[in-house]
């Protein structure tokens, strides 16, 4: 496990910023340059053996990169083609020197080099994309693409933003990316993601220092962010918190109750479903240690918080849109207890978001987490301009809770600004049901008093984990629980 520091993510401007106290400290570029060469060169040389390779360079510092790693890949003897895009006579400094420094020709594209490499590096564009690409640019990428060849992207695959992932135009599709220092947002949020293929992070020479003024709010989801809750030896069943979870009626208690068996196996010392009276006949027919409190609105809901002295709930999983769910929410949000709002209970204020976010702001000192996939995230919150992760950090400032937002990139973003970026969840987790486990864990996770940011972005990096373990096609929801010991075993 790394440091903290070893996941944040740059921006493009961040980067630049990086280099910039880096070239001050006595760095130069020229030699950052050379190392960035010199490390896309050493990953290929560690993974490939010789063949034919064509270099795409562009016009600014990515195609100085470039023209390295052609010099470096020709000295050991590997056939290499050249293609310039853009106007040699414009390249810069580093760039132009070292493209003064290759020694074999420079070629005009023409597709038939594409066809006979047998992989191409691409250092068209890197952290410079300030635009869609079009012209002979989009051809040039397109034509790559449709070669099908291994394909290594220098720092990011030409078109992707490394900001936001966003595709700009047309995109490289790669094998493998190496890039520098750290990684970048667009290599983990969707589409730059699958365009990135293997990422890899290179050492060139950036002191670490220097991530001090830059002081990034932004990171790849890793455990070494937060630290599970310990089971006290001296502590017991109600030490480790009693986690509450709402109950939709009789014919939708399937998802509360994938939520209740996460929050068990999550941690919670104790979980309660609590509903109506014919809903919890049907739970009873298939729970044993989770236990069954009859809440039939919101009075009675009131009564089983103080009597469990429920330390968080989870509310939402197929609890129905309406007057009831609001109701309840109400509720929750008084008792003092950690809260996870998912689904129904966030469709159920569709028509009037202010009215939740003022009620998550009766309490500040206890954690509301909401998990909203897409659609639901829209119902509450518009459209919002931006990556993903700036639409997230918006939500979180504007409604005051801690916003998970789900996907194959989950972003997690707190009202303070803090946000992670999910990359462990497999495609098999987009099952039915999935969410509801994801809020379980949430909630259990809550119950043991784990801080609330901590406790969702460990909650959805121990979903994808489970996922991963089961690694089959063929997983449903209910698998996920039982994988559950597993994961958290890993990580205490
Ligand atoms: N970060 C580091 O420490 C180091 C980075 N290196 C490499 O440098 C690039 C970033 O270089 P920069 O010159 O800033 O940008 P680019 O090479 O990505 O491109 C700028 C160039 O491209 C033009 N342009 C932008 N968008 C388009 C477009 N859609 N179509 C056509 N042309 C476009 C723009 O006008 C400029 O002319 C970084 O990624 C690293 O690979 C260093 O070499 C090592 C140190
Ligand atoms: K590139």
């Amino acid at each position: 496990m790394g440091e903290i520091g070893d996941y944040v993510l740059l921006n493009p401007a961040e980067m630049a910023e990086a280099d910039r106290l880096t070239a001050e400290s006595g760095v130069s570029y020229a030699r950052l340059m050379e190392n960035a060469g010199t490390a896309v060169t050493e990953a290929i040389l560690e993974r490939y053996y010789q063949m034919p390779v064509l270099v795409l360079c562009g016009p600014g510092n990515n195609g100085g990169d470039g023209f390295v790693v052609a010099r470096q890949l020709k000295e050991k003897g590997w056939p290499v083609h050249l293609v310039m895009h853009g106007d040699r006579a414009k390249l810069k400094r580093e760039a132009a020197a070292n493209a003064d420094a290759w020694t074999g020709r420079i070629e005009a594209f023409n597709p038939d080099l594409v066809s006979d490499a047998d992989m191409v590096i691409d250092a068209l564009l890197g952290a410079g994309l300030d635009r869609d690409v079009d012209g002979e640019l989009k051809t040039i990428i397109e034509a790559v693409n449709a070669a099908r060849k291994t394909v290594v992207a220098v720092d990011v695959p030409s078109g992707v933003d490394g900001g936001t992932g966003a595709v700009r135009g047309a995109a490289i599709e790669a094998t493998l990316t190496v890039t520098f220092f750290r990684k970048k947002p667009g290599h983990l949020l969707l589409p730059g993601r699958e365009k990135a293929g293997e990422v890899i992070v290179a050492d060139i020479g950036i002191r670490e220092d220097v991530l001090g003024p830059i002081a990034g709010t932004l990171w790849e989801n890793e455990p070494a962010h937060w630290q599970l809750p310990h089971a006290d030896p001296a502590g017991h069943k109600y030490t480790r918190g009693h986690c509450v979870v709402v109950s939709g009626g009789p014919l939708q208690t399937g998802a509360s109750r994938l939520a209740a068996e996460a929050a068990l196996r999550s941690g919670a010392g104790l979980v309660s479903l609590a509903g109506h009276r014919d809903a919890l006949m049907v739970h009873a027919n298939h729970v044993t240690s989770i236990m069954l409190k009859e809440a039939p609105q919101w009075s009675a809901l009131e009564q089983v918080l103080g009597q469990t002295k429920a330390r968080s709930v989870v509310i939402g999983p197929a609890a129905g849109v309406g007057q009831a769910t609001i109701e309840n929410v109400s509720i929750i949000m008084q008792s003092g207890a950690a809260v996870v709002l998912d689904a129904d209970a966030l469709t159920s204020f569709a028509d009037a978001p202010e009215e939740l976010f003022r009620f998550i702001a009766f309490d500040p000192s206890r954690p509301v987490v909401m998990t909203p996939h897409t659609g639901e995230f829209a119902r509450l919150f518009g459209e919002i301009e931006g990556s993903k992760v700036d639409v997230a950090r918006i939500a979180a400032a504007r409604s005051g809770a801690i916003v998970i937002l789900k996907g194959s990139d989950t972003v997690i973003a707190a009202p303070d600004g803090r946000a992670f970026i999910n990359s462990n969840a497999p495609a098999i987790l987009g099952t039915a049901g999935s969410g509801d486990v994801l809020a379980g864990i949430v909630g259990g996770l809550l119950a043991q008093g784990m801080p609330g940011v901590q406790a969702a972005a460990a909650a959805v990096w121990i979903h994808g984990d489970a996922a991963q373990r089961f690694g089959m096609p063929g997983l449903i929801s209910e698998d996920l629980p039982g994988i559950l010991p597993e994961v958290l075993e890993g990580l205490v």
